[in-house]
């Protein structure tokens, strides 16, 4: 819980506020033990396997729960600018090249480090805790207004650093892992970087006043609890010693 403000706080300006969202990356999962444990090429074959096995639900929810967002938002030009996180992640047209979208990315990432496209799509592999996580953020965006539920994907902001941390630190510790699979990680870069430029827009817009940027920070810290619940489970399920 956050301490009561008093009531004549003033609002941060955009710059400061902008500056308290990015302070919350101190609690980003990529400060979490499994984490580190994964860049730092101490996971074993089955906890990589165990780890894309269940993040692959979060993957599967991100288009779900932006299909959400844009169902509670009242404006077009919004709707425009959102619908391609929805493409981003599904796809289009055929299932090759870059247009086939995030979760197939995902699907191949799998094939690279030995999880069949069956074994991946059955969600057998998903703990509770992951779907309890997931199914969290996706309810959250079906119920807060729309503006809350953009901000609670800001942490994106703090993305783009884990992927490119994957791409330096795997080929070295898991070269046994077919280089193509990290194409996901690759492809998110730029997206993560566009996406936020547009829920930080919106953020900083909507949340004026003391109180209500407050509860913008209270919304990513929700967030960052969805990310750090799925490791902490992950981290329970996939590692035996
Ligand atoms: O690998 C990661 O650690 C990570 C974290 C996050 C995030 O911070 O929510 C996203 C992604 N990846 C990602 O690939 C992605 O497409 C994505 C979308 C969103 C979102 O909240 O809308 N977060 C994330």
């Amino acid at each position: 819980m956050t301490a009561a403000l008093p009531p004549q706080a003033l609002a941060w300006d955009r710059a400061e506020f902008e500056r308290q969202l990015r302070a919350k990356g101190a609690g980003y999962h990529i400060h979490h033990r499994f984490n580190l444990r994964m860049n730092g090429g101490q996971c074993t074959p089955d906890e990589i396997r165990c780890w894309v096995a269940n993040r692959f639900y979060y993957q599967i929810c991100i288009p779900r729960k932006d299909a959400a967002i844009i169902a509670n938002m009242p404006d077009r030009e919004h709707r425009r600018k959102w619908v391609d996180r929805i493409l981003d992640h599904d796809g289009f047209g055929d299932y090759e090249g870059s247009s086939a979208g995030g979760i197939e990315a995902w699907t191949r990432l799998g094939e690279a480090v030995g999880l069949s496209r069956d074994a991946l799509w059955s969600l057998d592999l998903v703990v509770p805790g992951v779907r309890f996580a997931c199914d969290a953020y996706v309810n959250f965006a079906r119920q807060a207004p729309w503006q809350e539920a953009v901000c609670s994907s800001l942490t994106e902001m703090f993305a783009p650093q884990i992927h490119k941390d994957r791409l330096a630190t795997w080929p070295t510790h898991y070269p046994w892992i077919e280089a193509d699979g990290l194409q996901y990680f690759r492809s998110r870069i730029p997206l993560a970087t566009r996406d936020v430029e547009h829920g930080l827009q919106v953020t900083l817009d909507h949340f004026t006043t003391r109180p209500a940027q407050q509860r913008a920070l209270d919304i990513l810290q929700f967030k960052l609890d969805v990310l750090w619940s799925m490791l902490d489970a992950i981290e329970k399920a996939c590692c035996h010693d």
